[in-house]
């Protein structure tokens, strides 16, 4: 009896859930088979890395599940919605109400300053601009660059743009935050940085995070390491579990 309930408590907090998803891409002179078969279930407040050698589907992977792109085969479902049964419009409703992104390179637009970087994404989903400015200002606040907002990417370090892409992922308060190597872009130490803010943020507001990184340093500080290899994974561990995290990392962390 205990072990049901601890399962049907386990199963409750599954906000991803992947079940052979493959994803095939047609060049129109070969089809490239990204994902063969990924099947995975990820916690709420869970922080994953994905790790494995470049072309395995890593970002392939990060797409599908947070539905930027459609699977070939297979379910995908994200807080029990399997997005398959959504719109592209519901999809992206979808995407701005659970989701933040933050991307490698930033992604943020060179005209505006910080804060109205931070608001676009409220704006866009229909909040009032007065609502807007108030909560991008609160998430400014989190990433402690409140004598930041009113300047622009260009006058920033590269950390100081990531966390401001960070504020913007948190401004429409999703449940998790996808990072498609968040530190590449970084030195060592603003990565640190950078990373003990994602940790911060999961700690204190419970958010899930996936990170695909190709560093074992930022990987290991995740509580799981999924790692790919072609199209498929090949290990899946959480961190605590690891006998030797040297040795996955090796593997995972060639190129
Ligand atoms: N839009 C696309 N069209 C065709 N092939 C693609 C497309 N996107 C990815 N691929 C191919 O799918 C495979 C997986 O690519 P993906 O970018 O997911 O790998 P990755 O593990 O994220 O690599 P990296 O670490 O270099 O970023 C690769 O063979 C890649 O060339």
């Amino acid at each position: 009896m205990e072990l049901e309930q601890s399962s049907d408590t386990h199963q409750k907090n599954i906000i991803i859930e992947a079940i052979d998803v493959h994803k095939h891409y047609d060049t129109g002179k070969v089809v490239v088979k990204a994902l063969q078969g990924v099947t995975l279930r990820i916690q709420r407040k869970e922080v994953v890395a994905i790790m494995g050698p470049s072309g395995c589907g890593k970002t392939t992977l990060l797409n599908c599940l947070s539905g930027l792109d459609r699977v070939t085969q297979g379910t995908v479902r994200i807080a029990n919605q399997d997005i398959r049964d959504l719109s592209d419009r519901q999809l992206t409703l979808f995407r701005a109400r659970e989701m933040g992104f933050v991307f490698q390179t930033y992604n943020l637009l060179p005209v505006l300053t910080g804060l109205e970087n931070v608001e676009l994404p409220l704006l866009v989903s229909g909040v009032s601009a007065r609502e807007a400015r108030i909560r991008a200002l609160a998430s400014i606040e989190q990433i402690g660059l409140r004598d930041w907002a009113s300047h622009r990417p260009a006058e920033m370090s590269g950390g100081q743009r990531q966390r401001f892409a960070i504020a913007r992922a948190l401004a429409t308060t999703p449940s998790i935050v996808w990072a498609d190597e968040p530190t590449g872009a970084l030195d060592s130490v603003t990565s640190q940085e950078i990373i003990d803010l994602m940790l911060t943020l999961n700690h204190k507001l419970g958010l899930t995070f996936v990170w695909v990184t190709h560093a074992l340093e930022i990987a290991r500080q995740a509580n799981r390491v999924i790692t790919m290899a072609d199209g498929l994974i090949q290990e899946d561990i959480p961190i605590e579990a690891q006998a030797s995290v040297s040795t996955f990392g090796e593997r995972g962390a060639q190129r």
